[in-house]
């Protein structure tokens, strides 16, 4: 279980302090994913840093399975948006990165590294450097990673943005597919409703800055087989959709 609670988040700059998040509230069940939707600079990412581990200066509580964020004791993945990966390591060298450092580097991970390479199609890329793949291929590379560390929360900060639509949809199958083997409790923040429909089990949107929770939506559609052809998927959409406009233009 994710706990969020009262959490609010100021930032200084030149001696300004300034809100950027605000009363946050929020609760999500272990292996659960949940979507972000929010208009730029709302704070989105600041969430996602708190969760991290990364922003510390906070007020409220933040807690995963009752203990707050720490992330030396707990395990946490988190994908920025540039996949962060190091270009001067092999594609195998950063998949393991994660679990090198988190001391997880058993023998058990070097096999589970090669299940992950080929469960995520990278077989046969391992001696490449990040720059000698395309976008999608990284983004792969940046999923079995993450899913390498069998983490406790794993973070996605708009991670397949900068796909293409046809790229996108295939690696939001890849991500479904090895989030349902491996149950991770997962939170990503996304721009596109459609994405948040497809892979949010929890849909939360944030008000325009500073940001606080406008509506947090269970969705009946998560998970469904070829959901995306469904008139209920489109319907969703365009209800989402209005209740985004309407929100934002408070
Ligand atoms: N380290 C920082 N110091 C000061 N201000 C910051 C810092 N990081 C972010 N901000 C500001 O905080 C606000 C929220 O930023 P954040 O990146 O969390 O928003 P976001 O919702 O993720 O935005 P976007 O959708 O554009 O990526 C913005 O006004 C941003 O300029």
């Amino acid at each position: 279980m994710i706990q969020i609670k009262q959490l609010s988040v100021s930032y200084e700059a030149r001696g300004v302090s300034y809100p950027v998040l605000k009363d946050i509230n929020l609760e999500f069940a272990a292996g659960e994913t949940c979507a972000i939707i929010g208009p730029s600079g709302c704070g989105k990412s600041t969430l996602l840093k708190v969760m991290a581990g990364i922003v510390t200066r906070y007020d409220g509580l933040v807690e995963i399975s009752g203990q707050p964020v720490t992330p030396k004791q707990q395990t946490i993945g988190f994908i920025p948006q540039n996949y962060g990966l190091l270009p001067w390591k092999t594609i195998y060298e950063n998949i393991r990165l994660g679990v090198k450092l988190k001391h997880k580097n058993t023998k058990d991970s070097g096999q589970n590294l090669s299940a992950m390479l080929q469960l995520l199609g990278l077989s046969g890329l391992e001696y490449r450097y990040p720059g000698e793949l395309s976008g999608g291929q990284q983004q792969r590379v940046a999923l079995a990673r993450a899913f390498l560390l069998d983490p406790d929360l794993l973070l996605m900060d708009e991670p397949f943005s900068a796909l293409d639509a046809m790229t996108r949809e295939e690696i939001q199958n890849v991500f479904l597919q090895v989030w349902r083997q491996h149950s991770v409790s997962t939170i990503l923040v996304t721009h596109h409703v459609e994405e948040a429909v497809y892979l949010g089990r929890k849909i939360v949107i944030l008000s325009a800055a500073p940001g606080t929770v406008s509506k947090v939506i269970d969705n009946p559609l998560f998970g469904l087989e070829d959901v995306r052809n469904q008139q209920a998927f489109f319907e969703l959409c365009i209800e989402l959709r209005k209740m985004i406009k309407e929100d934002w233009s408070k």
